[in-house]
C-alpha cells in the first residue's frame, strides 16, 4: 500500500440479513415472510490520500453510508479488507494470526477517525462545550482543563465560541451539526467522515455547514463525504465516486465527471439532480 494512502478499501462485501417476521405475524396475518439477505456493498475498491477530499455519490440505497459506517466499523463486514493508516479495521494481529478485533482496540482505532452523522447524535444533557470534551475525556482520558484547552479552539474554528455553555435545545439544526463537526475534529482525526451531514437540516442551515466542511477541506484535512448537494460536491471534491447498486461505476475529477460523465448511471444521476440536460 502506498505510504500516503490513509484509507485502503479492497473488494469489501457487506449483506444485511433481515430476520424472518415472528410466529406472532404469521399468526395474525397468516403470511410467512421469509429471512432476507441483502448484499449492499459487492465488492468495492477505494484509496483515499493524504489531504484528499473524496465525495461519494449515488442513488438512494446505492450503499453509500454503509461503506463509511464499515470503515469506521459500525457495520461488520463480510469480505475483503479496509485499512485506517495501515491498520486493518476489525482484526488485530496476535503471533502472527488475524483475530477478532477487541472492542477496546476498535475504540482506540476508531478514535483516529472523525465520524459525522446526519443526525447530529450529540449529548443533550451536555453543552456545546461539554460535547466537544466529552470523547476527549472519555477516550483520550484528559483533564477537564486540558479537554477544554482543545475544545474551545475547535469551537471557534467552527464559529460556535459564543454558543459554548448553550445545550444542544438551543441550538439550531446547523450550529448542532457545528458542534458535531467540532467533537470530531477536537480528536485530531487522520480522516473526517461525513455521512449526509446536511440532509436533515433546513434548506437555510445548510450554507453554514457547507462553509465550515471546506474550511476543514481547505486545510488539507482527509476526507470522505457522502452527499446529495451536487454543486457543493463539484466544487470541494478533489475526486467523485459513484456508486450504483453496491459497487462504484466510476470515479474522476470533480470537472471531467460532471462535464463528460461516463457510465449510464453517472449521466442518469446528474440528470436527475439538474447538472446535466435531461437524458431521458
Ligand atoms: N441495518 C440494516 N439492515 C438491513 N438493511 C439495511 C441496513 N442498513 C442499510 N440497509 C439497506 O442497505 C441498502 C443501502 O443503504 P445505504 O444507507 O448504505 O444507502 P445509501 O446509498 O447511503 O442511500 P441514501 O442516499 O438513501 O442514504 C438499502 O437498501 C438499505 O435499506
Amino acid at each position: 500500500m502506498p505510504k500516503e494512502t490513509v484509507i485502503s478499501i479492497q473488494g469489501v462485501h457487506k449483506t444485511f440479513i433481515v430476520p424472518s417476521k415472528t410466529s406472532l405475524y404469521r399468526r395474525l396475518t397468516g403470511k410467512v415472510v421469509p429471512e432476507r439477505r441483502i448484499e449492499v456493498l459487492k465488492g468495492v475498491n477505494l484509496d483515499i490520500r493524504q489531504g484528499e477530499t473524496v465525495v461519494i455519490l449515488g442513488s438512494s440505497g446505492s450503499g453509500k453510508s454503509t461503506l463509511l459506517r464499515c470503515v469506521n466499523k459500525l457495520e461488520k463486514i463480510d469480505g475483503g479488507r479496509i485499512y485506517v493508516e495501515g491498520q486493518l479495521v476489525g482484526y488485530e494481529e496476535k503471533n502472527g494470526a488475524l483475530t477478532d478485533e477487541r472492542p477496546a482496540v476498535t475504540a482506540k482505532k476508531r478514535s483516529h477517525i472523525g465520524f459525522v452523522f446526519q443526525h447530529f447524535n450529540l449529548f443533550l444533557n451536555k453543552t456545546a462545550l461539554g460535547n466537544v470534551m466529552a470523547p476527549l475525556r472519555d477516550v483520550k482520558g484528559m483533564s477537564a482543563a486540558q479537554a477544554r484547552e482543545v475544545a474551545l479552539p475547535k469551537l471557534k474554528l467552527v464559529g460556535l465560541a459564543d454558543r459554548a455553555d448553550n445545550f444542544p435545545s438551543k441550538l439550531s439544526g446547523g450550529q448542532k451539526q457545528r458542534v458535531a463537526i467540532a467533537r470530531a475534529l477536537a480528536m485530531e482525526p487522520s480522516v473526517m467522515l461525513f455521512d449526509e451531514p446536511t440532509s436533515a437540516l433546513d434548506p437555510e442551515l445548510v450554507g453554514e455547514v457547507l462553509n465550515v466542511i471546506r474550511s476543514i477541506a481547505a486545510q488539507g484535512t482527509t476526507m470522505a463525504i457522502v452527499t446529495h448537494e451536487m454543486q457543493f460536491a463539484r466544487e470541494i471534491a478533489d475526486r467523485i465516486v459513484v456508486m450504483d447498486q453496491g459497487v462504484i461505476v466510476e470515479q474522476g475529477p470533480p470537472e471531467e465527471l460532471f462535464t463528460n460523465p461516463q457510465h449510464p448511471k453517472t449521466k442518469a444521476l446528474l440528470s436527475r439532480s439538474g447538472m446535466l440536460p435531461s437524458q431521458e
